[in-house]
């Protein structure tokens, strides 16, 4: 942390765009526009690209900039400094840390994944292991069945510590101190958690995380992800989208690959400078609230959606932990007409978002999200669903991006 400490959402409500009559509750899926990403990101266009051109690489530090972004995303996640890469996608970053993790583990084949990973995550392993071709299989088990299923057989634990339709927590040190013991190498998707809850990977021994910074962590949609690659590992990790950027002498333009050493290996090319300057700029606010503030502002928040939509609407079934511990920063619902309720709710200014088969999602982000908005937010959900205000035809239409 840098600077004065900002007291959250005393502090940093004002440092974020909200269209006025919008009560947010959408920030694990797009976070909201911090105030300074325009002037940043204009800053690097005129400044940088527009005088600067091709020398930017160099004096702006746009090449080292991968690599200083991902250590300011390390403080975040409980990461060593130098152990965190930008860049590409996350589906590319699963796809990346899974390939090195399969190539540590090569006498075994399963990987162990759970029925609330996020889909990507599995697309990619089921593409990987078809790249393979070595007969591996993505096996996959019930969440709360994860621990029971770990075993000698098992190559690689490769999960998501937050179940983006349920919120429940995965008890990351647990299950990594249990796979090590078994001889299993782990891969950690921080979609959401990065920004919504203290990670600890060194702490807990992670082999391998990945995440996005779109959500919690507000860089805007498109924003680049991280790779961490525990530094134990990070000289003998094998980069398998061995890009350029990642060679040991990129600029050297050998014929045969080389990896870079450490982290710097799993870039792969060209890094998304601009995207990476809004990042930078939502950077500056994480820079000065500490995560423990953040989470201890959503354990609350969250219990106070909980106890007032349980009260108000007996209809909607909580579906997220209640116990702390084992949950990340959402509250979510199951109802029936859930996806309706959540159209009418997005009319009404509370944008939350629906996950089928049934669940109404509310991420709850501390930065800008308060008490105010969320007893509104409770009130508004009541007069739907008690109101029956979901059943209206212009509530039933069904969009591409849910
Ligand atoms: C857990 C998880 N992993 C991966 C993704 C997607 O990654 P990408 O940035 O490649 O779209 C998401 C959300 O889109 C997610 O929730
Ligand atoms: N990445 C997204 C997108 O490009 C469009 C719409 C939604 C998303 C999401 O991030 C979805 C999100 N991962 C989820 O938890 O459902």
């Amino acid at each position: 942390m840098t600077e004065t400490r900002l007291r959250v959402y005393d502090d940093t409500r004002a440092l974020f765009h909200l269209p006025d009559g919008v009560i947010y509750f959408d920030g694990n899926s797009l976070g909201a526009l911090p105030l300074g990403v325009a002037e940043r990101v204009n800053r690097v266009i005129t400044a940088e690209w527009g005088k600067e051109l091709i020398r930017a690489w160099n004096t702006a530090g746009w090449y080292v900039q991968p690599r200083r972004v991902g250590d300011r995303i390390a403080r975040l996640i409980g990461a060593e400094a130098g152990s965190v890469m930008m860049g590409d996608t996350l589906s590319l970053k699963v796809y990346q840390a899974l390939a090195a993790a399969l190539d540590m583990n090569r006498e075994r084949l399963v990987v162990l994944s759970d029925t609330g990973n996020f889909p990507t995550d599995l697309y990619m392993a089921e593409g990987l292991i078809a790249t393979l071709g070595r007969g591996h299989q993505l096996r996959l088990v019930a969440p709360e069945e994860i621990e029971a299923a770990l075993s000698e057989e098992i190559a690689v634990l490769y999960i998501t510590e937050v179940d983006y339709r349920t919120g429940r927590r995965h008890d990351m040190a647990k299950l990594t101190t249990k796979a090590h013991a078994l001889g299993i190498v782990t891969v950690w998707d921080l979609a959401h958690s990065a920004g919504a809850l203290p990670v600890d990977l060194a702490g807990s021994g992670a082999d391998f995380a990945a995440g996005c910074t779109y959500k919690y962590l507000n860089a805007g949609p498109g924003a680049p992800a991280f790779l961490y690659v525990a530094p134990r590992h990070a000289d003998r990790a094998r980069a398998a989208l061995s890009g350029w950027m990642g060679h040991a002498k990129p600029f050297a333009f050998d014929l045969g690959y080389a990896p870079a050493g450490g982290v710097e290996r799993m870039r792969v090319g060209t890094p998304p400078v601009l995207a990476m300057a809004a990042l930078e700029a939502s950077l500056d606010i994480w820079d000065r609230v500490d995560i423990a503030d953040v989470r201890a502002r959503s354990l609350a928040l969250g219990d106070l959606l909980i106890a007032e939509v349980e009260r108000r609407c007996p209809q909607l079934k909580l579906v997220t932990p209640r116990v702390h511990e084992r949950r990340g920063s959402q509250v979510s619902f199951a109802f029936d007409g859930g996806y309706a309720a959540m159209q009418a709710l997005i009319a009404r200014g509370v944008i939350g978002d629906f996950r089928a088969p049934d669940i109404m999602r509310f991420g709850i982000t501390p930065l800008y999200i308060g008490e105010a908005e969320v007893l509104k937010a409770a009130e508004i959900i009541e007069e739907i669903v008690k109101g029956e205000v979901w059943k209206r035809p212009e509530y039933q239409v069904v969009n591409a991006v849910t």
